[in-house]
Parts: structure tokens; C-alpha cells; sequence
């Protein structure tokens, strides 16, 4: 059964329905050999099964989970760095088939990635002129030598960093993982990209930083009117800083809506363990939830649906029936057995109610249609709203370390 899993339904800000990149079923799976001597059986893992999710123009998209559900795959395949398994990815509307040098460059002008580490992603011996120079005569071929100085000046600028000269003639360990990560998004703004996928860009930084980079990253997105896909484990970082959040699990997204109902309402009991266990300094030690299992291995997902093992709620379907999606309100759904419309569900949702001091059971959701012909375009497919039952800051000029 292929279900659609789809981003929530808010418009962009543009009006334009037409998402700017958009996975459909996108599936990744890895072929790997048993032992290093690429002897024994070769095992396949699943690290993105039947993924669907779109990016809008001038919007943010949390992608959420914990450590090997396979988001940093998703946002790999997203770039084309990884061919898919089957599924498609779409930049505006049109499927996007990399095959080599010139498709892969036309998409990566469009489609930049921004990753975690930004001291991995730079040349040690090279200065960051030179760095900036190699983008820029990539993305700006007919640039001469002073015109080069003058659009590296100006990304500077754009990611706070001035005077330009104070950053250019150093080498990447003379700057501090904040200027860097400015730095790799300035590299990334020399080709005038419609998307970011930003990797986890702040994990690497200190705490005291991570707030500046965010904010340059969200003043870009509205200034410029970019799609940001923001990879992250942190949960509660995605309420403040994306309109919408979307939770993989096990290579496949369980939930998905604005990102202030998913996580002050989450639906998906894996949604739900994630903001519990995330810190919290007023939330008492003995009120954090148990320690109810670790993710599955990827090379044999378990049945049914992938939490059922680690799920305090799980009914007998669980094991078996991967649940299908279930609109619930506010464009948010979530694929959990909860939402269905019977006895069983609704007593495991008056149960899920009390553990997590929800105060009103939920309804019961909406199944999304499922089938390869199914709509994809997420404010179509999962809008709740439409049902009988739906009822910058500024950037931190301070801050540039
Ligand atoms: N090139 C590869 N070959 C084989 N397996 C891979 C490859 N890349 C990723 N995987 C596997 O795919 C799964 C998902 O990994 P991925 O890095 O996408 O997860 P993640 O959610 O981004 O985790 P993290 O936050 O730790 O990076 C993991 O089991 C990983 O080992």
C-alpha cells in the first residue's frame, strides 16, 4: 500500500502553489556487504522509505528526528548526491533526472547544501578569498578580478561579516565555527540558490551562537524568498524557527504540520516521546519518560509500524499494518493507529490523553487517500481544515563569532 506523506498544508507566503523542490515516494536503500571484504551476503538498508514532502518558497521546513532515521540521506537525495531507489524529486514542478556533470551543476545552482561541520567543508590550506573565489567564478563565469572582490564583499555582507578584509586573507582555523558556518552560507549564496538544505548548521556551535546563525539563516529565507529545509534533532529548536515540521522515524515521516501543533499538540507517540525527552530545566527529573528502547536497526525494519516496539500505546494492527496517514486538524497528520475510527484506537487515545496530559482526547483523523494516483500536493491530500470534522528577528551583528 503506498501511503502519501506529505508536508503540511500551509501556503508559501508567495501564494505559488507550485512547491519549489518536492519529493514524491522518494526511497533510498543502501546495498551494503556483511564484511569488509565485500564478502558474505549483501544486506539493504532502508534509511528512506516512500518519503513525500515539499519545500516552499520564503518558508521553513523542519525535518526532525533522532540520530540514523535517515534525514541527512533525505536531504542527499534532495541535492541529487544520491540517486534514488525509486520515487521522485521535482524542482518546480518538473521531475529532475541528474545524469552528470551539467544536469548535477544546474541542479546544485539552485539546490545548495549547508552541512553541520563547517571546518570539514572548507580546504585547511586555502584562504577564504581563495575559497570564495573558486564559488563565485563557478556560479559568475563572466566576473573579471575586481568584479569577483566585489561579489565576495557582498556575500560577506550579507552574512554579517565586515569588513570583508578582516575574513578574507585568513585561513579557516583562524575563524571560529560561527564566522565559518557564516562563511559556508555565504559560499552557498554565491550561486543564487532557490534552496537550502541546512544539515544540522548549528549543532556543531557553541549554544551562545547557534541563536545568530538561525537568525541569518531565517533573514535570508524572507529577504531572499529561498526554501530552507532545516535538518535537526532538536525538536524544540523547530518550533521557533520553521512554519512547519515534518518527524522521520526509521526512514519514514510518521508526522507532519505547522510546526507550533506538531509540537505543542504532536499525534505520533514518537513525536510525542521526542519533546519529552527533550531538555526542559522546569520539568523535573523524575517526570522525564522512561527509557522505552533505542531506534530500530534499518537493515530489518520491524512490521507494521517501525515505533511499534518502542510504542507504550501500540495495539495488535501495530505489529502487523503499517498505518496508513490520518489528517487530524490544522493540516497536521500523523500515520499511528491511534487515529483510527473505532473502540480499540479511541481507548488507546483516551490512554495516550492521560500519559501525556493532553487534558481532551482527540478525535479521531481523517485517512488520507492512498494509491500511486493519489494527490501529492500536501495542502490537497491532507487538508484537515476542509473536512466536516476540522474545526527575524533581526540578525545579531554582536554575534558573528
Ligand atoms: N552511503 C551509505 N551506505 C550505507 N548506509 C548508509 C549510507 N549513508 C547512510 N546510511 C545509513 O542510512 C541510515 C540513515 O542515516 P542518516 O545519516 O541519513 O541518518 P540521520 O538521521 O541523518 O542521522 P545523523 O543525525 O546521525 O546524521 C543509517 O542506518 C546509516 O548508517
Amino acid at each position: 500500500m503506498t501511503t502519501i506523506e506529505t508536508a503540511p498544508q500551509a501556503a508559501s507566503p508567495s501564494g505559488d502553489d507550485v512547491p519549489v523542490l518536492e519529493a514524491r515516494h522518494v526511497t533510498k536503500h543502501f546495498t551494503v556487504h556483511s564484511s569488509p571484504f565485500r564478502r558474505g551476503p549483501r544486506r539493504v538498508v532502508h534509511a528512506a522509505d516512500d518519503v513525500s514532502l515539499a519545500l516552499y518558497a520564503g518558508r521553513i521546513m523542519a525535518l526532525v528526528g533522532e540520530s540514523g532515521s535517515g534525514k541527512s540521506t533525505f536531504a542527499r537525495l534532495l541535492a541529487q548526491l544520491h540517486p534514488v531507489t525509486s520515487g521522485e524529486i521535482l524542482y518546480r514542478g518538473t521531475p529532475v533526472r541528474v545524469k552528470g556533470g551539467a544536469s548535477f551543476r544546474a541542479h546544485v545552482s539552485k539546490v545548495q547544501l549547508i552541512l553541520q561541520d563547517p571546518f570539514g567543508s572548507f580546504n585547511p590550506v586555502a584562504t577564504i578569498a581563495r575559497t570564495l573565489t573558486r564559488a563565485v567564478r563557478i556560479h559568475h563565469p563572466k566576473a573579471d578580478g575586481p568584479a569577483q572582490r566585489r561579489i565576495i564583499d557582498d556575500l560577506l555582507a550579507q552574512v554579517s561579516l565586515r569588513p570583508a578584509r578582516q575574513f578574507t586573507e585568513k585561513y579557516p582555523h583562524e575563524l571560529s565555527g560561527g564566522q565559518l558556518q557564516r562563511i559556508s552560507i555565504a559560499r552557498a549564496l554565491a550561486a543564487d540558490p532557490d534552496v537550502f538544505l541546512a544539515d544540522e548548521p548549528v549543532s556543531s556551535l557553541d549554544v551562545s551562537i547557534r541563536l545568530g546563525v538561525l537568525n541569518l539563516l531565517r533573514r535570508l529565507v524572507e529577504e531572499r524568498g529561498v526554501a530552507l529545509l532545516y535538518v535537526t534533532h532538536d525538536i524544540a529548536s523547530a518550533r521557533y524557527f520553521a512554519e512547519d515540521t515534518s518527524v522521520m522515524y526509521a526512514g519514514q515521516l510518521v508526522e507532519a504540520g505547522p510546526s507550533e501543533t506538531v509540537t505543542q499538540k504532536a499525534a505520533h507517540p514518537y513525536t510525542q516521546l521526542l519533546i519529552a525527552s527533550a531538555p526542559d530545566p522546569s520539568r523535573p527529573d523524575e517526570a522525564r519518560p522512561r527509557d522505552i528502547g533505542q531506534p530500530p536497526s534499518l537493515i530489518d525494519p520491524p512490521s507494521g509500524c517501525r515505533f511499534h516496539p518502542r510504542c507504550p500505546f501500540a495495539m495488535e494492527r501495530c505489529r502487523t499494518d503499517a498505518p496508513p496517514a490520518f489528517a487530524l486538524e490544522d493540516g497536521q497528520w500523523a500515520k499511528c493507529w491511534l487515529y483510527a475510527d473505532d473502540a480499540e484506537a479511541a481507548e488507546r487515545r483516551a490512554e495516550n490523553a492521560v500519559a501525556y496530559g493532553l487534558g481532551a482526547v482527540r478525535p479521531a483523523g481523517r485517512r488520507i487517500p492512498t494509491g500511486p494516483d493519489a494527490p501529492t500536493d500536501p495542502r490537497k491530500s491532507t487538508d484537515a481544515r476542509t473536512s466536516p470534522d476540522a474545526p527575524e528577528t533581526t540578525d545579531t551583528k554582536g554575534d558573528q563569532q
